[in-house]
């Protein structure tokens, strides 16, 4: 599990490591200079290539002005240095790292206003003007300087952040940010790397570690975490010898109506092929030839008309609830009846949300530990308009731990809500994936692994992770352009599997 910091937690394990390491603050300028060097070679080896260095007087600009110094001596042969003289401050290992530039016969100048630019024609600009620092957002001089280096044409590679991008808190909509083709960042992804506002300011992303004192980032205990494959092979346990479809569990999926029978099928194929003993799926009786044909490992119990079915609560597991189902009177009903009689958390998604979103009341009957599992509309619908992606983890956080529940909010980068406060986010899924009855899919999965025992943290993150793993090991190697969700499925146990060996 990867803490992201934010920028205010990155500043204190810089200090600790600088006076832990211990290491010169200095040095540990070149060794994040060095860091995004190696990158950079890899990556832009055309050394004849004329790259536009812009550097701020803040930290930043030092990496700025230790990285034009490093590509020169890599025989780099057309950098140029601009340093943007637009207040007084000057940090100090930016100061030395121009003393430093100044030995050699790289080329710079400074200049006092976004006015004093001369036109660019560098095919890769290098942003070393503000970093993590940044405070407010860009007004004057910088925000014309970027305004202006938005609109030329050229490979823009950022130090660390983008300039002008706040690495935490609220994106504002028109914020005026550096447009970066790349982000060489330090350590960690910043917590809005990760948000989709994200995609309009950067298309690419590059962690470099840089040394920063791992126990000590792991003591700031950070709400915001990252989770990667080490972690949920802690957490997959694999299939024991001497075992048979009772230890797996009964998973019920109430789903689907003649229409949507589509949603029931897939979230019901979700959680058989993500190992449940036994899945039944609570249909309408005109969905029972579709079930039948689709997966016969399915069981049915039938919904007729507008009598509820007779469900034996005890008989199962876990419940998932909601794909498919409509919002009319029956599947009110259905809703209502689940909430009452099961006692167990179960896992409520889309028409399930949306019910409980119009019924506001049903929020008090959901049992503790459930998993809600909304889109951003199903979220808002859920707990109110919110206009920037940040502000919707703080609100998942609040609800999460005051309703003791578990909120999945779908994104890129799925987050986890847990009543403890945290906020994880998942590392797996690809583009492909955005196709209709992916996320029905992970419902079935979400409740395949509660009937088999997972406690519902783990299930959270395990269901994501290996429905994203699944979706990347289809699309990627093979260069789909689309995965569909029947496929997904189908190849989840051999995702599984091999996260268990
Ligand atoms: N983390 C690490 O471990 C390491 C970090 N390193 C590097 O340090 C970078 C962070 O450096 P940093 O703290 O000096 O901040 P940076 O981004 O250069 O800007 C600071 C200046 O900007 C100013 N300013 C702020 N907002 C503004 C605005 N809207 N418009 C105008 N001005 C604005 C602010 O001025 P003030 O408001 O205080 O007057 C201040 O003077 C980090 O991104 C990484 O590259 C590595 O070298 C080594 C290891
Ligand atoms: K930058």
């Amino acid at each position: 599990m990867l803490p992201l910091l934010t920028s205010a937690d990155i500043r204190k394990a810089d200090e600790y490591t600088i006076s832990h390491e211990p290491v010169a603050s200095i040095d540990l300028m070149e060794r994040a200079a060095r860091a995004f060097v190696g990158w950079f070679l890899n990556h832009f080896p055309d050394k004849q290539k004329a790259i536009a260095v812009y550097c701020g007087t803040g930290n930043n600009g030092g990496d700025g002005l230790a990285i034009a110094r490093m590509l020169h001596q890599h025989q780099y042969k057309n950098i140029y240095v601009t340093i943007t003289r637009f207040s007084d401050k000057a940090s100090a290992d930016f100061t030395e790292n121009l003393t430093r530039l100044q030995h050699t016969d790289v080329p710079f100048k400074e200049v006092n206003s976004a006015a004093e630019v001369t036109a660019e024609n560098c095919p890769i600009i290098i942003d070393a003007l503000l970093g993590s620092g940044l405070n407010k957002p860009l007004d004057g001089e910088y925000k014309h300087f970027v305004e202006y280096l938005n609109s030329v044409d050229a490979t823009v590679v950022a130090i660390d952040v983008p300039t002008g991008f706040f690495a935490e808190g609220a994106i504002e909509q028109d914020a005026v940010v550096l447009k970066a083709d790349l982000v060489i960042t330090f350590q960690q992804p910043k917590i809005n790397f990760l948000l989709p506002e994200a995609s309009h300011y950067i298309n690419c992303c590059e962690v470099v570690n840089i040394g920063l004192d791992e126990e000590f980032t792991r003591s700031l205990d950070s709400p915001y975490q990252y989770i990667e494959e080490k972690d949920i092979r802690k957490l997959l346990k694999p299939r024991k010898r001497f075992t048979n479809k009772g230890t797996y569990g009964h998973a019920l999926i109430i789903a689907g109506e003649e229409k949507t029978m589509g949603a029931a099928l897939l979230s019901s194929a979700g959680s058989a092929y993500a190992g449940a003993g036994l899945t039944s799926a609570c249909i309408p009786a005109s969905g029972l030839t579709a079930l039948n044909s689709y997966l016969p490992e399915l069981m049915a119990v039938i919904r007729d008309g507008n009598s509820l079915p007779d469900i034996k609560w005890d008989k199962y597991n876990s419940i998932a609830i909601g794909p498919g189902l409509g919002t009319g009177e029956n599947a009110l009903e259905l809703l209502s009846e689940v909430l009452t009689n099961y006692k167990r958390p179960i896992v409520i998604d889309a028409d399930g949300l949306n019910l409980i979103a119009i019924n506001s009341v049903l929020f008090g009957n959901i049992p503790q530990g459930s998993i809600l599992t909304p889109h951003m509309k199903e979220f808002d619908r859920l707990f109110g308009e919110h206009t920037s992606w940040w502000d919707r983890l703080q609100t998942a956080r609040k609800q999460a731990e005051e309703r003791y529940i578990y909120i999945i909010l779908k994104n890129d980068y799925t987050i986890t809500a847990t009543p403890q406060g945290k906020l994880y986010f998942n590392s797996t899924s690809n583009a492909a994936m955005a196709t209709g009855g992916m996320g029905d899919v992970l419902t079935g999965i979400l409740a395949s692994l509660l009937a088999q025992g997972y406690s519902s943290e783990d299930a959270c993150l395990i269901g994501v992770y290996i429905h994203g793993k699944a979706g990347d090991e289809l699309a990627l190697p093979n260069r789909m352009n689309v995965v569909l969700p029947g496929k997904l499925a189908q190849q989840l146990p051999l995702t599984m599997s091999k996260l268990t060996v």
